[in-house]
């Protein structure tokens, strides 16, 4: 069977079958966790999904093994910054914690429904976001859902959702590698995805969980983009000096960069600006174009346009 994952044990039962993740021969096997919570056979609603992106060109999964280190801002600014040149839809699939309309300036915004099925909302001509945040009675909703609930509605988004032709589809993740990664990379099987970026904070702490998040891309078969390391330093706005509020006690994601072989796409230094711009739903890049957090932004924005 092609499809096996070549990590896999010796009598695997192929992770399509009924006995995915629960056969004997899964004991053990690094997949067994994503083969046993996938509903055996392939998903019927697949080469609907794929008819749907079939003008999507680059899917991008933004993941990070710990929650508050900047994720759903730097997917948000990237967001903003590719489209000055490209078409943009943003997927927000941290379903229990949508911040991506508020963080883009859009929050009040209503999804509308036509015969073409559902109409993102449009931050710009060429930015549009999907999230579940436009659909709750109102901001301090609680989502309690468990995964097939979660499932459900991300195959929404995917299936059901009159995205235009884009350029770049970004996907803002919960943090770890829970129920909507699997998901995400389940429904996504026959169009692809193009890469991960992974965002880390310097901190030891951070960066061990992004080792978690490198291994869930290689059992995922995830293409790895690189590592963005976010909250790098503080760039004092008055006197310029550089402090290091996190210091990378172990070398930061460069170290961990250099001994996995991945690319450390850049170091974004804690800004008030950032937490300033994402309050009030901004590009920094247009609000302050010339603080140390826009250009490293720049940088890393150019780097992922040329590796897709
Ligand atoms: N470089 C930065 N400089 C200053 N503030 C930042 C920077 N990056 C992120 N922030 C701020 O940090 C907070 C957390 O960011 P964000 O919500 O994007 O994190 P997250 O990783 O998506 O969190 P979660 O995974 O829990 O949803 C926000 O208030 C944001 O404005």
């Amino acid at each position: 069977m092609s499809n096996i994952p070549a990590d896999a044990n010796e009598h695997c039962p192929g992770p399509e079958s009924a006995g995915a993740g629960k056969a004997a021969g899964c004991e053990g096997c690094p997949n067994q966790q994503i083969c046993s919570t996938q509903a055996s056979g392939p998903d019927p609603d697949l080469p609907l999904i794929t008819q749907r992106l079939d003008q999507t060109h680059h899917k991008l999964l933004i993941l990070s093994g710990k929650g508050g280190v900047g994720k759903s801002t730097f997917t948000a600014q990237l967001a903003f910054a590719l489209s000055q040149t490209h078409e943009v839809g943003v997927v927000d699939i941290d379903v229990c914690g949508p911040s991506l309309p508020k963080i883009m300036g859009v929050e009040r915004e209503d999804v509308h429904r036509s015969s073409n099925g559902w109409t993102p909302v449009f931050v710009s001509d060429s930015l549009s976001l999907m999230s579940i945040g436009f659909m709750l009675p109102d901001e301090d909703a609680a989502v309690i859902w468990r995964g097939p609930k979660k499932n459900g509605i991300i195959k929404q988004f995917l299936r059901d959702v009159d995205w235009p032709p884009l350029d770049f589809m970004l996907f803002d993740t919960p943090p770890g590698t829970s129920d909507e990664h699997l998901s995400v990379v389940q429904l996504l099987r026959d169009s692809g995805i193009s890469g991960a970026v992974i965002l880390t904070t310097p901190q030891e702490v951070a960066l061990q969980d992004v080792r978690k998040e490198i291994d869930f891309c290689r059992k995922a078969r995830v293409p790895i983009m690189g590592v963005v390391e976010n909250m790098s330093g503080f760039v004092c706005p008055g006197c310029r000096h550089e402090s290091a509020i996190f210091p990378p006690t172990t070398g930061g994601a460069q170290a961990l960069c250099d001994e996995l072989g991945i690319p450390l796409l850049g170091r974004i230094p804690l800004d008030p600006l950032v937490g300033r711009a994402c309050d009030f739903g901004e590009s920094f890049a247009d609000s302050a174009p010339t603080s140390p957090a826009a250009v490293a932004l720049a940088e890393i924005v150019k780097r992922i346009e040329s590796l897709v």
